[in-house]
C-alpha cells in the first residue's frame, strides 16, 4: 500500500499501474504543477495525471477526484482510476432523475451522421441511419432556417431523430427531435436559454474533449454526451490532441447513466476498437459523406454496431 503522506510514491504508484495504456511520459519526468490542496493524494494524483498527458484542467479534476475517491473509501489504491461521478463532484446518476434533466434519447444512438445540408440529412434518414444531425455552418440566417425546416421536413416518416447543430432557436420553432451544442456554445448560453430548449421538450447533446468538460455538461444533465475527437480529423480544428481509445474507455465508464456518442476521424478500421469502449454511438462525418456508396456504408456500420451491442 502506497503511504499517504508522500505525493511521489503516490504518482509513481499511478503512473506505474496506468502508463502502459494511457501512454506515460516517463517517470523522471513527473514534474511539479499548480496545486490548490496539500493533500499528499491529491498532488501525487495531479502529477501523475500530468505525466500521462492529461491537460491541466482535467489532472486537477482528476486528482481532486482521486482525492474524494480516497476519502470515500478509506484507502488510496492506485490500481483504481476514478469513475464515480459524485467523486468528480457530480450529482448523483442517474441524470435522468433529476428534476432538471433534458428529455431522454435511446441509450444507444448508433450510427451518428453528422451531415452539411438537408438533402443529405434525408439521404442518410432514408438509407435507415437512426441519428442524424444538421451540422449546416453558415453566418446566412435565413439560409439557415430554410435548411432546418427541410431537415425536419426530410426525416419526416422515416425513422430517424434529427439533431440540429448549433441553431438551437430554429431547432425549437421547427420542431426537432433535439440540438447539439458545444462547450462555446452552452457558454453562449444564460441558464434561462438552456432552460427553453429543454422546456420545448428537445433533446440536448453536448461536445466534451476531457473530464472538465465532461463536469461541465453533466451540470445541465444534457439528453447525451459526445466525446472526441477521438483521433485526429480533418473537419474541426481542435483544441485538444485527440483522445485515443484508452481515455475514452475511461469516460465511458465514468459517465454510465449517460448515452455517450464518439466523434472524430472514426472509420471503418477504427470501429470495432471504438465499439469496444462500450460507447452506444459513433458519429461521423467523412466516413459516409466521402464514401463510394454512402447507403451501403451506412448498412455496413450500422450492421457491425448491431453486432457490438
Ligand atoms: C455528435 C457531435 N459531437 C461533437 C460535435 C461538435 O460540436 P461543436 O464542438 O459545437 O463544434 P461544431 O460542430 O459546432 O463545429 C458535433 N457537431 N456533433
Ligand atoms: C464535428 C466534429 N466534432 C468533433 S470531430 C468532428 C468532425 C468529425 O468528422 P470526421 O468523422 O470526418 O472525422
Ligand atoms: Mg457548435
Amino acid at each position: 500500500m502506497t503511504a499517504l503522506n508522500d505525493h511521489r510514491a503516490v504518482a509513481h504508484a499511478i503512473v506505474a499501474a496506468h502508463g502502459l495504456r494511457f501512454g506515460a511520459i516517463t517517470a523522471a519526468a513527473i514534474s511539479a504543477g499548480s496545486f490548490s490542496s496539500d493533500d499528499p493524494v491529491y498532488r501525487g494524483a495531479k502529477q501523475a495525471c500530468t505525466a500521462l498527458g492529461f491537460i491541466e484542467i482535467d489532472s486537477e479534476c482528476l486528482a481532486q477526484a482521486w482525492q474524494a475517491q480516497t476519502v470515500r473509501t478509506g484507502a488510496f489504491d492506485a490500481d483504481q482510476w476514478p469513475e464515480t461521478p459524485t467523486d468528480f463532484g457530480m450529482r448523483a446518476f442517474p441524470p435522468t432523475e433529476r428534476g432538471d434533466a433534458f428529455a431522454p434519447s435511446p441509450e444507444r444512438l448508433g450510427l451518428y451522421a453528422v451531415l452539411p445540408d438537408a438533402r443529405w440529412v434525408g439521404r442518410m434518414a432514408r438509407a435507415g441511419v437512426p441519428t442524424v444531425q444538421l451540422r449546416f455552418k453558415s453566418d446566412d440566417a435565413a439560409a439557415t432556417e430554410r435548411e432546418v425546416h427541410a431537415a425536419v421536413d426530410a426525416v419526416r416518416g422515416t425513422g430517424a431523430l434529427l439533431f440540429i447543430n448549433d441553431h438551437w432557436h430554429t431547432a425549437i420553432a421547427a420542431g426537432a427531435y433535439g440540438v447539439h451544442l458545444g462547450q462555446e456554445d452552452l457558454d453562449a448560453l444564460a441558464p434561462e436559454q438552456v432552460r427553453q430548449i429543454r422546456d420545448a421538450g428537445l433533446r440536448l447533446g453536448v461536445s466534451t474533449h476531457g473530464y472538465a468538460e465532461m463536469v461541465r455538461a453533466d451540470a445541465v444533465s444534457p439528453s447525451y454526451i459526445a466525446m472526441g475527437a477521438v483521433y485526429p480529423t480533418t473537419l474541426k480544428k481542435m483544441a485538444t490532441a485527440p483522445q485515443g481509445v484508452a481515455r475514452l474507455a475511461a469516460y465511458a465508464r465514468l459517465l454510465r447513466g449517460y448515452p455517450q456518442v464518439g466523434i472524430g476521424g472514426i472509420d471503418a478500421v477504427r470501429l470495432p476498437e471504438v465499439l469496444a469502449t462500450g460507447v452506444g454511438s459513433v458519429a461521423v462525418v467523412r466516413a459516409l459523406v466521402a464514401a463510394e456508396d454512402p447507403e451501403a456504408t451506412a448498412a455496413q456500420w450500422m450492421a457491425s454496431i448491431a453486432a457490438a451491442a
